[in-house]
């Protein structure tokens, strides 16, 4: 409830929380988790995750990555978002598991209705979105990057990106899957989504998870140059055309929002489901050292 009342403040009530300055022309306003840059008149928008170390997407942070976003679709002068991170080496790291692991019902419910809020804002999106893929792209960091209308990767061995859900014991809800087969094919998508692949770039690319890998350093350069290809195309066919081709998908979680929050309810709060995450959190501290 308090941080419905905060996304309400911060939404109508302008900046009170967030800031909104000026520099050289262009405009910027920025929560804390995240920083939004807007280019007067190319109409384009930089969106950037700060939510240090691994861009996790914890509660806090998906409310304030909303509203940006709603922030950006009611500004009629942006008609594209490159969507990038700030964290070194990290696109996101997904959903926060110390959201999903030791809190009651409740806190389950209200997470999840924010990660549905955050999926079918960016999916359903009219703006133009390219994602600018930075880092490590995990699970929901590659929910993010599905939403995107184009994926550029830097091409970096270290960074992996997919929907590993089924390595840390938990598995993808049937609208990220249903996300997964749109992108990459229902046998791709099959056995990546049961193995958990973590595809390096070039395996991205080849697969379809991506649509380029570039060098690291021209990851933004090349975000920037797709987007000025998409938005030579008019708005109205090019949003009724993605509206045809993104319905179906999205509808279907529409249909049984509800229904989707107590099975992730149930599903989460389940001792054996707790115990998987809790020896995933102890596999990711004992890699530390
Ligand atoms: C049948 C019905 C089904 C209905 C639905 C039911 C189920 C629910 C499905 C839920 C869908 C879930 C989606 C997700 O997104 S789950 C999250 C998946 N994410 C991951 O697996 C990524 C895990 N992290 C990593 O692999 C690495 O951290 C890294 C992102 C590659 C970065 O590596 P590195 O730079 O070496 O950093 P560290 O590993 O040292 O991590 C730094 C600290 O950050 C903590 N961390 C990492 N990831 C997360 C995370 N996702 N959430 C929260 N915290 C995270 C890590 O523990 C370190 O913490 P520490 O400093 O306190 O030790």
């Amino acid at each position: 409830m308090a941080l419905a009342a905060a996304r309400r403040l911060l939404l109508h009530a302008g900046s009170r929380l967030g800031r909104r300055e000026a520099v050289d022309g262009a405009r910027r306003f920025a929560n804390k988790r995240v920083l939004v840059e807007t280019e007067g008149p190319a109409g384009v928008a930089v969106m950037k995750l700060r939510n240090p170390p691994v861009n996790s997407l914890s509660l806090e942070c998906l409310t304030e990555f909303t509203i940006s976003l709603e922030k950006l679709e009611n500004d009629k002068s942006i008609r594209g978002v490159i969507l990038t991170s700030e964290c070194p080496g990290i696109f996101s790291a997904g959903l926060d598991l110390l959201e999903m692991y030791g809190r009651n019902p409740a806190h389950y419910a209200e997470y999840w209705k924010n990660v549905q809020e955050l999926w079918l804002r960016l999916y359903t999106s009219n703006m133009i979105l390219v994602s600018a893929i930075n880092g490590a792209s995990p699970a929901g960091g590659c929910l993010l990057a599905l939403c995107c209308d184009y994926r550029v990767m830097a091409d970096n061995p270290k960074y992996t990106i997919g929907l590993n859900e089924s390595l840390l014991g938990i598995v993808a809800p049937f609208w990220f899957k249903d996300m997964y087969v749109n992108t990459i094919g229902h046998r791709e998508a099959e056995r990546a989504l049961q193995l958990g692949t973590l595809f390096s770039p070039a395996e991205a690319l080849k697969v379809g998870v991506v649509d380029e890998v570039v060098p690291e350093d021209q990851v933004h350069s090349k975000a920037r140059s797709v987007m000025t290809k998409w938005l030579a195309i008019p708005d109205h066919s090019r949003q009724l055309t993605k509206n045809m081709m993104r319905k179906a998908t999205a509808d279907s979680l529409i249909k049984q929002r509800e229904a989707d929050i107590q099975n992730f309810t149930s599903f989460i709060s389940k001792d054996s489901i707790q115990k998987s995450l809790h020896m995933y959190l102890e596999k990711l501290k004992q890699k530390k050292g």
